[in-house]
């Protein structure tokens, strides 16, 4: 078996329950609170900051030409691709974007970029690749699933665009390349080593969940 179907069945329970998250159930029905969203967004945009990073020090750990250019290009398409989606909803919103990085991250934001760069820090490349793993390829779980379930509410929900950048074939594909590139670097894991990607995965999981949590519980 993959190693990356043996994480998926590991932590599908709670790759499901991000599905009737709040958050997620009201993105989908088009009703969420934009102010909601407006906050999720910047903390976000500030996520994918230090997330960069993060694949930044995946090239300084990579010994392979390939994979220096994997995580060179996912830099450029944090930094550029994926930012543009969020700096489009929250010009939208009235929200400047010169002062953006100004924001303070939310504990729970910090909480979780700091388990990745920490990771990173410390970790080989096989524990890097698996710390970033739920993030890159949970939004994509997330929002197939949402484009399925909620097919009939998407003509004019203010949210479909997000959904889309998410669900769309682009997309698809960086979850892919992600993907394989875990089961490459760990394909010749001992069962210890196994079991310490299981818990860094499920970790992440779980940091995943806590985000949308903190992005649904308070306003400010
Ligand atoms: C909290 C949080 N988790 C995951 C993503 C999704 N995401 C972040 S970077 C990236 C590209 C993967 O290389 C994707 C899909 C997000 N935006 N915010």
């Amino acid at each position: 078996m993959l190693l990356t179907d043996y994480l998926f069945n590991e932590s599908k329970k709670i790759w499901d329950e991000y599905l009737k998250h709040p958050f997620i159930v009201e993105m989908g029905k088009g009703t969420l609170d934009k102010e909601k969203f407006r906050n999720y967004l910047v903390q976000d945009y500030l996520y994918l900051l230090d997330y960069a990073k993060v694949y930044a020090m995946g090239l300084i750990k990579s010994d392979d030409v390939n994979h220096m250019k994997f995580f060179k290009d996912s830099v450029n398409g944090i930094m550029e691709d994926e930012s543009a989606t969020h700096i489009a909803y929250l010009k939208e919103l009235g929200e400047d974007i010169k002062t953006l990085q100004r924001h303070k991250l939310k504990l729970e934001n910090e909480n979780y970029t700091n388990f990745m760069k920490s990771v990173a820090l410390t970790g080989d490349i096989q524990d890097l690749i698996i710390a970033v793993l739920p993030c890159a390829w949970s939004y994509y779980y997330i929002a197939k699933e949402m484009k399925e379930i909620y097919k009939d509410n998407l003509e004019n929900n203010y949210y479909a665009a997000w959904i889309d950048s998410y669900s769309c074939e682009e997309y698809r594909m960086c979850a892919k390349e992600n993907i394989d590139l875990a089961n490459e670097l760990c394909k010749n894991i001992d069962d210890n080593k196994k079991e310490k990607l299981k818990e860094i995965f499920i970790k992440g999981s779980l940091y995943e969940m806590e985000f949308w949590q903190m992005a649904y519980k308070e306003i400010k």
